[in-house]
């Protein structure tokens, strides 16, 4: 970090420079070169470091370094650099953050990159799929000079630097010191395995989660830091401490355990948990684990002492009925006791249907947080999406199933039908292909706010595309909205036979060109949770056949 006089004058200097708005994998990278929690690493991988890391784990001058840390831009951006220009790097607001003097500028073999990262390029790897599908293709090497850390407005209290962290130790007389990684919600097995590495490697605690980006799907970190806040209540003060580590995890197994190792020695820890599938992928598209479970901790055993930090190995922490505790499992004799478990799936499916959560398993403190954030289903917010061609009922049905969900009470229910949302959100919009698409998504955007926090929102426009609206249904599944596709399946001859608005006459008559099932496609929903045909039942019956399976699905509780 530079001091604040000349980051002041790196500043002035930068107005003139070329803008690159960190994306939010950069941006925590960024933060992790920053402070220093990345070192020895003082910017973003030039080529001859990235192609060393990327074949043997090391930087050109032979330091160990498993993760290619690199800068990705697009073509275009990239078309504007040569080696010693230098560019003024952003975070979301505009706010300069950093200057990196460009060195290299290459276009990497990202299958390369994959298998040899990875050992994979099958795309069901999270790290995979990023790469593959969302970095850019130029990948830009050099020095960083930072102005400022990324501004944090939640839990600043926690997120302690690398330096503070270590004055924090030593401050406390704390030279021995066990890191534990996570990125899940802490139980009662996660709190007994930690107080036994702690007590078996007579170290103090770090609980160190990563805050930064995790795997897709996790639990979102502020319901996670609120749990672990309850959690920490568990341990005893003199010996344990909380800090959040705003790193972006690649889920890259034995090569990120080693990494997390790195990181933590920088960060002041003498030790790291490491445990079976330590950053683990999940399933390949076989159904096969990606790595051997135990290869994270052979491999931080392996370089542990170039790595300048301890692997301590994790042993699953299983509940003993007859010891009313938790023992590690390999200390059980399961011929004579009973031990008991609840899988990741298992909690998680009982957390979605309102399933109890054993007192055994869960603090109650900490599964009542996730209900919080993780309401069942017939607590969470919904988007029901109509589709269908114009005049097919869409609007009809729509607007008796409001009725019917404001009868109820219960949510917040709000209608954005085709024809209001063309008028007031995308009244500039046309109906090609590209207008129709962000048309869409635009009422995908709203739907998904609406669903986030605990509404209904009816959408019933056309929605041609199947992509546009398996896109729609990602956005309000990712804040775990409840996503019901619903086809109103009026042929084609029905809708121009009603022709309520006069449309298909002026589309037959050529007056109105691209008009949908005349001369512009509809692509049938091939998995829609209901359909609908309105030849054989009125909008009452049909609005109400919406209520029976939106309560079949759980999200309304009739009784
Ligand atoms: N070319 C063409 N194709 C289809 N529809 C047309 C067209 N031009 C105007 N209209 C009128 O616009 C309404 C459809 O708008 P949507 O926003 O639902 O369409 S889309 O989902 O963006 O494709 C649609 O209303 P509904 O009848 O309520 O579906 C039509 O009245
Ligand atoms: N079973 C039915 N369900 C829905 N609408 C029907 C049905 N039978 C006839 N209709 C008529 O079809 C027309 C559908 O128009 P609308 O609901 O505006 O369709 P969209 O919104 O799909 O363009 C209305 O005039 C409605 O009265």
């Amino acid at each position: 970090m530079l001091d604040p006089k000349a980051a002041a004058e790196a500043k002035q200097a930068a107005v003139a420079y070329l803008d690159w708005d960190l994306t939010e994998r950069q941006l925590c990278d960024f933060e992790l070169l920053a402070n220093g929690g990345f070192s020895p690493l003082t910017g973003f991988l030039g080529k001859a470091d990235y192609d060393r890391v990327v074949a043997e784990m090391r930087l050109a001058n032979g330091a160990l370094w498993p993760m290619p840390i690199t800068l990705d831009v697009t073509e275009a951006f990239a078309e504007q650099l040569e080696t010693g220009t230098r560019v003024a790097l952003r975070d979301p607001e505009g706010v300069i953050l950093g200057i990196i003097t460009v060195a290299d500028i290459w276009r990497p073999d990202r299958l390369i990159e994959a298998q040899q990262v990875f050992g994979t390029t099958d795309l069901a790897h999270p790290g995979v799929a990023y790469l593959m599908e969302q970095s850019h293709p130029v990948y830009v090497g050099g020095q960083i000079e930072a102005l400022a850390l990324p501004m944090h407005y939640d839990f600043g209290h926690l997120r302690l630097t690398p330096a503070e962290l270590r004055a924090r130790f030593k401050r406390a007389g704390w030279r021995r010191v066990v890191a534990f990684q996570t990125r899940n919600p802490m139980h009662r097995a996660h709190v007994e395995l930690t107080f036994l590495a702690a007590r078996q490697t007579e170290a103090n605690l770090l609980i160190h989660p990563v805050v930064g980006m995790t795997k897709p799907g996790d639990v979102d970190h502020y319901s996670r830091v609120r749990c672990y806040e309850h959690v920490l209540k568990k341990y005893p003060e003199q010996t344990t401490a909380l800090s959040l580590l705003p790193l972006a995890m690649r889920m890259g197994g034995p090569r990120e355990a080693l990494w997390h190792a790195l990181i933590r020695k920088n960060y002041g820890c003498t030790h790291l948990i490491v445990g079976r599938d330590h950053a683990g992928p999940g399933k390949d598209s076989q159904g096969e684990d990606f790595y051997d479970p135990y290869a994270a901790q052979e491999m931080v055993a392996e370089y542990a002492d170039e790595a300048g930090i301890e692997m301590v190995p994790f042993r699953m922490m299983v509940y003993v009925q007859e010891r009313a505790g938790y023992a590690p499992i390999d200390e059980v004799n399961e011929a004579t006791e009973t031990v008991m478990n609840i899988s990741g799936t298992e909690f998680r499916r009982r957390m979605r249907e309102g399933l109890d959560i054993p007192d055994w398993f869960g603090y109650p403190e900490v599964v009542a947080e996730l209900r919080r954030t993780y309401p069942p289903r017939a607590k969470q917010g919904i988007t029901l999406f109509f589709t269908g061609l114009s005049g097919s009922g869409k609007s009809t049905i729509a607007n008796a199933v409001m009725a019917k969900l404001m009868e109820r009470g219960g949510r917040a229910v709000t209608l954005l039908d085709g024809d209001i949302v063309r008028k007031h959100l995308s009244s500039e919009l046309g109906f090609s292909k590209a207008d129709r698409d962000l048309n869409i998504r635009r009422i995908g955007f709203v739907a998904a706010e609406i669903s986030r926090n605990g509404g209904v929102a009816i959408c019933a426009p056309i929605a041609p595309y199947a992509s546009t609206r398996r896109d729609v249904r990602a956005m309000v599944e990712a804040v775990h909205g409840g996503f019901v596709e619903i086809h109103v399946a009026t042929p084609i001859e029905e809708c121009e036979r009603r022709d309520r608005k006069g449309l298909y006459a002026k589309a037959r008559a050529g007056l109105i060109k691209g008009f949908t099932g005349i001369d512009d496609p509809y692509e049938v929903p091939e998995q829609p949770e209901l359909t609908l045909d309105t030849l054989q039942a009125t909008p009452e019956e049909l609005a109400q056949q919406v209520i029976l399976k939106l309560e079949n699905l759980g999200f309304i509780n009739l009784r």
